[in-house]
């Protein structure tokens, strides 16, 4: 799977105030929307408690979006070739994760599953929840997230199949909109052998636990 959704690593806000961000433009033009959101809303942008909202809440953004100066395919660089010739699914379960809808800004809160056929190499686990956080820390639908992440590997690992679940509740429908309390939306993306084979698929729903 071609990931055509790969980040631009240039052009985006600083996701800390470190090195110069307080001077970036950009940031000062952020802060002046956030002070005509409060207005819009009927705050008063100026008083004590909303003085520096404004930056707190640009900063936010930027750390919420982190994931745009990530190359997540480069988290996966580092492998493990001696497996003594394991080649049994490799499957993380409940990988928590926040993200934003692109729609509202509303927060995306779920949990990731992930399950690969290693083909010679293993990555260290931390690595799939690291490319699970790099898309997630950007504006997202669930759909291209999860097709994202299983992309990734596909690309990073060359395995022989991938397959990725995500669960996640939405805020603009939770917390807006129609209102619903918890409906949780369940996207899945499968490659290789099991795109191919239902019931490798089955071994990686079936671990997946039925709460959280
Ligand atoms: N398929 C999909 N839809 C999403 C996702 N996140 C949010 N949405 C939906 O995107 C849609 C945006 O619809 P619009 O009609 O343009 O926006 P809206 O008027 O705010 O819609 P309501 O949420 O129904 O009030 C809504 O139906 C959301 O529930 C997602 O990850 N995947
Ligand atoms: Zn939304």
């Amino acid at each position: 799977m071609n990931d055509t959704d790969l980040p631009k690593l240039s052009g985006r806000l600083p996701s800390t105030l470190d090195d110069g961000a307080v001077d970036d433009p950009r940031f000062r033009a952020a802060e002046d929307g956030i002070r005509a959101l409060l207005a819009a809303i009927g705050e008063d942008p100026g008083r004590d408690g909303l003085r520096d909202t404004p930056a707190r809440v640009v900063r936010a953004f930027a750390e919420y979006c982190a994931g745009y100066a990530q190359d997540p395919v480069a988290l996966l660089r580092k492998t493990f070739d001696e497996v003594s010739g394991y080649r049994d699914l490799v499957i993380l379960t409940d990988i928590d994760f926040v993200s934003h809808c692109e729609h509202h800004l509303a927060p995306i809160v779920g949990r990731a599953h992930i399950a690969y056929l290693p083909s010679k190499a293993v990555v260290g686990i931390s690595k799939l929840a690291r490319v699970v956080d790099a898309y997630a820390r950007r504006l997202q639908i669930q759909e291209r997230m999860t097709a994202q992440i299983a992309g990734c590997i596909e690309a990073g690992l060359a395995p022989s199949g991938v397959g990725v679940v995500v669960d996640a509740e939405h805020g603009c429908m939770t917390l807006r909109g129609v209102n619903k309390r918890a409906p949780r939306l369940r996207t899945q993306a499968f490659t290789g052998r099991l795109a191919d084979d239902p019931r490798l698929q089955q071994r990686l729903l079936d671990a997946i636990p039925t709460t959280w």
